[in-house]
């Protein structure tokens, strides 16, 4: 799609030049060894509960900026590090974000969930500055996005990963993160940095010599090194190798346990899943749904096959004076949902009401519900597949 600003530098990262030889080592591994180099050195604090003030943040590698603790004399931090309200975008015609409300709590990690096109990326960029808002108001860490002087503000407080990497190509890419990282008064020590994500042996390439993956990392040290207090990310394990996710949602994770607030943009509902304080799930520019992955995908299921000869409706009629369920069929299916967790008691339950009515199963599956089945539910449509 068009972006507007691809093929343009990072903003952060645009007065950066060198050269830098051609590249022709190996791909590097990700360095396990490399694990612990940027967590904070302290006890990893628990992350509050949702709506709780934001964290106080520490003095760990991946800490916030250094300064004076928010108490006597200095604003309270906000309890939400985004606030979007009414946001309407339209490219021409088309309105692509249409009346939308998004709320992301401070040191937590909030993902915007949605199949492709449905306005994430164009819902972060206005949140991020890159693109002005048709309508609605945006306020990021307590201050108006529309503000006078509040991009500038912003600045160093804030960071950015855009969908394309937005990296200037020439320069090394280790040359690139030193230099973001001198833009700012506390940042992260880059070597460890590189380590985590797997680039120390690529610091010395030119960036149009990394890998797709490679840059995307990069683009993702990029975003942190000046230790953020929010974070935008867009899409950022999209097309990584399992391995190279992993090292992604550990980083983030560690982010947050620092108090890190994060949002992310995605299309893979495990990322959701694995990450994900808060689900937005929006759809055609909207808010579809949105709680946490527990409360959005809600339950279980038993999967009932009925045995050879048996209509599946009789299984139904066995099963539905259960307490506390729904029983519904699909494709020749029984599908018994199970409110929370589907535990022993329950499971037996199923098994021993087919076993009273006499009529037995062919096979019985427990499948726990997922934030596609929800999406489906919602739209009848899935979000999209690749990357799973
Ligand atoms: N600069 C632009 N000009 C015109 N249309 C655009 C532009 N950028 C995005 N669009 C269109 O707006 C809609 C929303 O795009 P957007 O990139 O915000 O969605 P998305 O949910 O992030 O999708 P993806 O997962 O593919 O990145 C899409 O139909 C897209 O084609």
């Amino acid at each position: 799609m068009d972006r507007g600003k691809q093929g343009e530098p990072h903003p952060a990262v645009r007065s950066v030049t060198g050269r830098a030889p051609a590249y022709s080592g190996p791909v590097p591994a990700l360095d396990p060894a490399a694990g612990d180099v940027l967590r904070p050195a302290q006890d990893t604090p628990t992350p509050a509960p949702a709506g709780a003030p934001a964290p106080v943040r520490t003095s760990g590698p991946l800490a916030g900026p250094s300064g004076p603790p928010a108490g006597v004399g200095s604003p309270a931090p906000p309890a939400a590090a985004l606030r979007v309200r009414g946001l309407r975008k339209a490219y021409g015609p088309r309105e692509v974000v249409r009346d939308l409300d998004l709320t992301a709590a401070a040191g937590r990690i909030t993902a915007v969930l949605g199949p492709n096109g449905a306005g994430k990326t164009t819902t972060v960029e206005c949140c991020e500055g890159l693109r002005r808002p048709d309508g609605g108001t945006v306020e990021v860490l307590g201050l108006d996005r529309a503000a006078p002087g509040a991009a500038a503000r912003l600045r160093e407080r804030v960071g950015v990963m855009l969908q394309d990497g937005g990296l200037p190509m020439a320069p090394r890419a280790g040359a690139v993160l030193d230099h973001v990282a001198a833009l700012h008064t506390d940042p992260v020590d880059t070597g460890g940095l590189l380590a985590r994500l797997g680039l120390t042996d690529v610091r010395g390439t030119p960036v149009r010599r990394l890998s797709g993956g490679q840059r995307q990392r990069l683009a993702l040290a990029v975003a942190v090194a000046g230790r953020p207090e929010l974070v935008f990310l867009d899409e950022p394990s999209a097309g990584l190798d399992p391995q190279s996710r992993l090292a992604v949602w550990d980083l983030l994770r560690e982010l947050r346990a620092a108090g890190t607030s994060i949002v992310l943009t995605t299309h893979l509902m495990t990322e959701a899943e694995e990450l994900a304080d808060h689900v937005v799930v929006i759809d055609d520019g909207r808010v579809i749904a949105e709680g946490t992955p527990a409360e959005l995908t809600g339950g279980s299921q038993v999967v009932v096959s009925p045995p050879p000869g048996t209509a599946p409706e009789d299984v139904r009629g066995a099963l539905e004076a259960l307490p506390g369920v729904e029983v519904a069929v699909a494709a020749g299916l029984v599908r018994v949902s199970v409110a929370g967790p589907l535990d022993a008691g329950a499971l037996s339950a199923v098994t021993a009401a087919l076993v009273a009515a006499g009529l037995g199963a062919a096979g019985v599956t427990v499948h726990r519900r997922t934030l596609e089945d929800t999406f489906l539910d919602l739209t009848g449509r899935r979000l999209r597949e690749e990357d799973r």
